[in-house]
């Protein structure tokens, strides 16, 4: 499937949501890697619901899927980084042992991402102080990471202290960039920015991981204007699979071809599997990459 050095995957988000379990529930992992094969991608993240290892490997390797990595909430801030640092071990050992390349790890301090909060005008922010404490707790998460060949990548968020490009910068310019590295997603940062290019052209060399997420412009402003909360507004149909919405995936693309990114895209669109249907959905993303995105590699440098 195109380009050797980029994976393709889809996150478990369209079946299954780690922020309201209740949703999908009916969706067993059968279903949800099944599903995979049949629209062609190469792997997965891991969701809430995942089987322990052995069980999780047994399931991939039936289907010849890999998995990509996993979300890690932590709460460096409100707890110190000695508090999360056992969980994080337990998180990389699993990891290592599902063979994925990347742990992702977003900073739960003060985060208004799973409560009613209007997401797009209460956002937290942090102090100095709790920058530095946030940035370095990071540079000791990202060296745990390495001991299992894993690569810590920060997912910006909103409705969290790193969902901004200005924020996205102040982290990167405090992190070790041998140790922290950054996870790109194109729908956050649009709905934050309102720009989804400044960020991944400024930020391309610490970019290890990539999310496709796609925004439905006309939802996304109809839930601005209500005070819609970060889950509310992924229920009303913010976000969905790239191609239906607004962002140009062939720009974001070109610029991951011309730098020779190598690592995971994940198509990562949630919404609720009882209005969007998942296999649709995953159909309608993988016949968008076919027809708009791989084909921009024949007029790229990349060698085949
Ligand atoms: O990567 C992600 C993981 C989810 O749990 C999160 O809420 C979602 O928006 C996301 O981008
Ligand atoms: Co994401």
């Amino acid at each position: 499937m195109g380009n050797q050095r980029i994976s393709w995957g889809i996150a478990p988000i369209g079946w299954r949501n780690d922020d309201i379990p209740e949703i999908g529930a009916e969706n067993t992992l059968s279903h949800l890697l099944s599903d995979i094969v049949v629209a062609d991608f190469e792997g997965t993240e891991v969701g809430g619901f995942f089987p322990e290892a052995h069980v999780l490997n047994k399931e991939l390797q039936l289907r010849n899927l890999r998995i990509a990595g996993q979300w890690f909430s932590s709460y460096i801030i409100q707890d110190g980084v000695e508090a999360a640092t056992h969980a994080f071990h337990k998180h990389c050992e699993y990891l290592k042992e599902v063979h994925a390349a990347v742990a992702v790890v977003s900073e739960q301090t003060y985060s208004i991402q799973g409560t009613g909060k209007n997401v797009f005008t209460e956002k937290p922010s942090f102090t100095d102080e709790e920058w530095d404490q946030l940035c370095q707790g990071l540079n000791e998460l990202g060296k745990i990471a390495a001991e299992y060949d894993l690569k810590l990548v920060y997912h910006h968020h909103m409705g969290t202290g790193v969902q901004t490009l200005e924020e996205v910068d102040r982290l990167m310019e405090n992190t070790d960039s041998n140790a922290v590295h950054l996870l790109y997603d194109s729908g956050h940062i649009y709905v934050s920015d309102g720009d989804y290019m400044t960020l991944l052209n400024k930020h391309i060399d610490r970019i290890k991981h990539v999310h496709f997420k796609d925004v439905r412009q006309a939802v996304k402003d109809q839930c601005d204007k209500d005070g819609r909360s970060f889950l509310q507004s992924f229920l009303a149909g913010m976000f969905t699979v790239p191609g239906d919405g607004c962002i140009d995936f062939t720009k974001v693309y070109n610029k991951l071809l011309e730098t020779q990114y190598s690592g995971w895209i994940v198509i990562e669109a949630e919404q609720d599997p009882s209005i969007a249907h998942p296999l649709e959905y995953a159909l309608k993303a993988r016949k968008y990459i076919d027809e708009k995105l791989l084909p921009l590699e024949n007029g790229s440098l990349v060698k085949h």
